[in-house]
């Protein structure tokens, strides 16, 4: 029998990455803060992610929002070593996000610029005492919500993240969305809803970003969180690129 040779193997974190317009998501993330990659996951590598939320072992700690004030829902935090395809995702993701973090610094005048290679932010982070891996898991069920936040856990800061929505909003779950604030100084504050199908991915601001006004550039200040869950359960994975200290 003649062997087909169809690939099965799900393409590689950097292949996958590779293949979005990255100078389209560049260009929407400076005009808004926040850009989407649209099904990033496979539905059964969304099903599998979601599943190791009961894996305790996988985890290093367990937060339940309501005891801190953080919402109503729970979350949990990845252990290294991450899972093979979080921690492929979040070394393929960054360096495309590092450019545009710099670009942003450029204009925000702000010196900071970062490294090319997560592993070498990585290493940063390690050397200025921020050990702990941030990659997480979250779960919510009906009335459950997260309150408007910035995950910032010491003084680095990578200032871009992602989230990616594990469960479908047509069969999962009603409600829950994701939402993101921008307060400007000396005026209203913005709010964007961003759209998201199952396995979808939005890159956004982490705590603070560029806005071109008429006279330069101004620093925007942003906020993310999640409305009330309605009805189901909501699974996402937050890539954030910074460790905790
Ligand atoms: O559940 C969400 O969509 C938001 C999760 C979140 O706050 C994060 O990934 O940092
Ligand atoms: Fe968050």
């Amino acid at each position: 029998m003649i062997p087909t040779h169809k690939n099965t193997h799900p393409p590689c974190a950097e292949q996958r990455i590779s293949r979005y317009d990255w100078s389209a998501l560049s260009a929407e993330l400076d005009e808004q803060g926040c850009a989407v990659l649209q099904r990033l996951l496979s539905v059964e590598e969304c099903q599998s992610i979601a599943g190791m939320y009961p894996q305790e072992t996988l985890f290093r700690s367990h937060v339940r929002m309501a005891r801190h004030g953080f919402g109503k829902g729970e979350y949990r935090y990845f252990q290294y070593p991450l899972p093979g395809l979080v921690s492929a995702l979040r070394t393929a993701l960054y360096p495309r996000l590092a450019q545009v973090a710099n670009h942003w610094n450029v204009r925000m005048a702000l010196p900071t610029r970062y490294p090319d290679s997560h592993a070498t932010y990585l290493e940063m982070c390690h050397r200025a005492g921020q050990l702990r891996p941030t990659p997480l898991l979250l779960q919510y069920r009906a009335g459950d919500y997260n309150c408007l936040h910035q995950d910032l856990y010491g003084d680095l800061a990578f200032p871009l993240q992602v989230a990616i929505l594990l469960s479908d909003p047509q069969e999962d779950f009603t409600g829950g969305e994701f939402v993101l604030t921008e307060q400007r100084p000396r005026m209203q504050s913005r709010v964007e809803v961003v759209p998201l199908q199952r396995g979808d991915a939005v890159a956004f601001a982490v705590h603070q970003r560029p806005v071109q006004g008429t006279r330069g550039s101004y620093r925007v200040n942003l906020r993310h969180g999640v409305s009330r869950v309605r009805s189901g359960m909501r699974h996402t994975l937050g890539i954030i690129f910074h460790d905790a200290q």
